[in-house]
C-alpha cells in the first residue's frame, strides 16, 4: 500500500482531526489521528494490518512469536496484526498506572515479540510497552505502527516500522500557538493526566 492510499484510508474513516488536542505526553496539537475511526471497519482494519506487516523484514517476520499492543489504542490493530501474521495477539493494560500483561496473558521466557501500537508520537508509550512486555519475559525485536507522527526521529531501541510517517507539529504546554492558546484542549487518549 502506497502513503497515498494509507491516507486515503484515514480520510475515508474521518479519523484526521483538528483542533486543540492534549495527547498522551503531555504535549499539544492542532492535529489528531483517531486511529479508533480507522479501526472500527473490520475489513479496513485487516487491509491496514496486512500492510503494515508488508513493512517487516522476512528475517524479523519470521522469528515473530507473539504481538503485544498498549491498551486501548493498540488492541484492534494488534488482534489484526496478529491474524496477518498468523501468531497469538495479546495486550498490556496500565489500571494501576504502568502497562502489565494480565487478562491471563502470558509469555514463554524469550519469546519474540512484536510490539504494535496505532500511534507513535514521542515513543513514550511505545518504550513503556517494551519495558512491560520484557519484564514479563519477552524479548521485543521488533515495533509496528500504523502512524509515525515523529516523521522518523523517534527511538524506540529496537527496529521499527511505521506503515505511513507523518509530521504534525507538536508544542509543550508553556509553547502553545496563540490560536490554540485561544481554544481549550481536549484530550481523547485514554492515559491518566499527571
Ligand atoms: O508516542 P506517545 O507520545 O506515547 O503517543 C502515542 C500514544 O498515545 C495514544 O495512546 P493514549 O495514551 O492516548 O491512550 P489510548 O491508547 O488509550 O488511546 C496512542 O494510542 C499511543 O499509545
Ligand atoms: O500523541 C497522541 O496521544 C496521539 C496522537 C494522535 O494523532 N493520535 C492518537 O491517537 N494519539
Ligand atoms: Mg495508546
Amino acid at each position: 500500500m502506497q502513503e497515498e492510499e494509507v491516507l486515503a484510508e484515514f480520510r475515508a474513516s474521518k479519523a484526521l482531526l483538528e483542533g486543540h488536542f492534549l495527547l498522551s505526553s503531555g504535549r499539544h496539537s492542532a492535529h489528531y489521528l483517531q486511529c479508533a475511526r480507522v479501526l472500527m471497519n473490520p475489513a479496513r482494519a485487516a487491509r491496514l494490518a496486512v500492510a503494515l506487516a508488508a513493512k517487516l523484514p522476512h528475517d524479523i517476520r519470521k522469528r515473530i512469536a507473539k504481538v503485544v499492543s498498549p491498551a486501548m489504542g493498540g488492541v484492534i490493530i494488534g488482534q489484526e496484526m496478529g491474524r496477518a501474521l498468523d501468531v497469538d495477539a495479546m495486550f498490556v493494560e496500565r489500571p494501576d498506572g504502568t502497562f502489565e500483561l494480565r487478562r491471563g496473558f502470558a509469555l514463554e521466557p524469550g519469546d519474540e515479540v512484536l510490539m504494535v501500537e496505532d500511534v507513535v508520537t514521542t515513543g513514550l508509550s511505545s518504550r513503556e510497552a517494551i519495558r512491560a512486555i520484557e519484564a514479563a519475559g519477552g524479548k521485543v525485536i521488533a515495533a509496528a505502527s500504523l502512524v509515525d507522527r515523529s516523521a522518523g526521529t523517534v527511538d524506540l531501541g529496537v527496529p521499527y516500522f511505521p506503515l505511513v510517517a507523518l509530521n504534525f507539529p507538536t508544542y509543550a504546554p508553556d509553547e502553545l500557538p496563540q490560536h490554540l492558546a485561544a481554544t481549550p484542549a481536549v484530550k481523547p487518549g485514554s492515559r491518566a493526566q499527571p
